[in-house]
């Protein structure tokens, strides 16, 4: 595994967020039940970073684009280098080649920032846990194509809080050699999500396509083969990065095209009150009419808003009847709810709203916030990740600790 490349970038914004995990267990069907929250911003309201920063510039990418690689095995670096503090910029890992548009979200947020490109959604994860990185920017969903679904359950195995939210307009380009005209293109290469959400304007264009795993990738690949038949959907960052001409731009079929992105770190939040904040959980229902609908009514009783609901199946344990026979017992998947809603876990009505879902939706159920009370240090990393708060809230201590690390692997 290889993280290749630091860029340090400019501009953006970021988030107060907090993390929470609930965890839950039916103790009548001996089934574990597990919630994970989290806390995010619901959107950028101010850049965090000093605006008359120096812009980025050519020389600046192609340096990024330059740097040699670095090697987790060298992991992990002394606190003192990956601590931001006045003099050091904070350092955020994202999947692709810089010129992609995870790059693109994570200067947004971060405008000052070092970003980390990681070759593989895994490495962006690691990054943050091995201190290579002090957050991560993550897609999670995107205006036309939906939820990026391995992200989510990605969540579940890895230890980051979600501290952050960033959502950005994606202006998809279509880039060629300099030189070389659309007519003259027989093929665009792209990330399949780029190629989707730019279908209409690729069938008029009669070209075939070819996916790549992002779009400075594909930028790059173009332009380092020398590809006078092949154009590539990317941003015009990835342009000027690599050297490559703008033959269009905004060529995506929703002119609105927007893909949210998670900001993750290693510690969580304080929840508060003083800003709009997300909170997200995630957990499973016992089978039966109207389950989810009572967990949903807890919600809406006090007026808190949901902006998503996915569910996945739950890998561990798929399916709850398996049978084969044809004699009629049906099967069920095992899912796991994801819900994000519109309030801080410091508001009493959001507390309410899960100790209801806690004691009455699911029976005898844990909970537990994610919470971290100081800078952990690589070695105390796994002490102090699962502070409690509960006990703070709702007068327990939870006990599973244990089995919320069993859902994750
Ligand atoms: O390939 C990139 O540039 C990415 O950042 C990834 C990604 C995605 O994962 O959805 C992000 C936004 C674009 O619309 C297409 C691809």
């Amino acid at each position: 595994m290889a993280l290749k490349g630091i860029a340090v970038l400019s501009w953006g914004d970021s988030y107060p967020s907090g993390f929470v995990s609930i965890r839950v267990k039916n103790l009548n069907t001996a089934r574990n039940f597990l919630c994970f929250a989290g806390f995010s911003g619901n959107r950028v309201t101010k850049s965090v970073e000093d605006e008359n920063q120096e812009k980025p510039t050519i020389e600046n990418d192609v340096s990024r684009v330059l740097y040699k690689d670095l090697s987790l095995t060298s992991l992990p670096k002394p606190l003192s280098e990956v601590t931001p503090n006045n003099d050091t910029k904070v350092r955020i890992s994202f999947k692709g080649l810089p010129g992609s548009y995870s790059e693109e979200a994570a200067l947004k947020a971060y405008p000052k920032c070092e970003t980390v490109h990681c070759d593989e959604f895994e490495d962006v994860f690691k990054a943050v846990e091995l201190w290579v990185a002090d957050k991560a920017v993550l897609p999670i969903e995107n205006s036309s194509g939906g939820s990026v679904h391995r992200n989510y359950d990605s969540l579940l195995r890895h230890r980051l809080h979600i501290t952050g939210e960033v959502q950005l307009v994606s202006d998809l380009c279509l880039l060629a050699l300099p030189g070389i005209r659309t007519e003259q293109l027989k093929r665009v290469l792209s990330h399949p999500q780029a190629l989707a959400s730019s279908d209409v304007f690729l069938s008029k264009l009669g070209v075939s396509v070819d996916n790549v795993d992002d779009t400075a990738g594909a930028a790059q690949y173009v332009a380092s083969n020398g590809l006078r038949d092949a154009g590539v959907i990317a941003s015009a960052r990835a342009a000027e990065i690599y050297g490559l001409n703008i033959l269009a731009n905004g060529v995506q079929d929703d002119p609105g095209h927007i893909t949210r992105y998670l900001v993750l770190a290693r510690d969580p939040i304080i929840p508060r009150t003083d800003k709009p904040f997300k909170t997200s959980i995630v957990f499973t229902l016992d089978e039966g009419p109207g389950v989810l609908f009572k967990a949903l009514a807890v919600f809406a009783s006090r007026e808190i808003n949901l902006t998503k609901i996915e569910s996945r199946p739950q890998r561990k344990k798929p399916l709850r009847v398996v049978d084969d026979s044809n004699t009629g017992n049906a099967k069920y998947f095992d899912y796991l709810f994801y819900i994000d809603f519109e309030a801080s876990m410091a508001e009493p009505r959001a507390q309410s709203a899960l100790g209801h879902l806690q004691q009455e939706i699911v029976i005898q159920c844990k909970m537990q916030l994610r919470y971290e009370h100081h800078l952990m240090k690589p070695s105390d990393r796994c002490g102090t990740q699962w502070q409690i708060w509960t006990s703070m809230i709702h007068g327990r201590i939870p006990r599973l600790l244990r089995n919320v690390e069993s859902i994750r692997k």
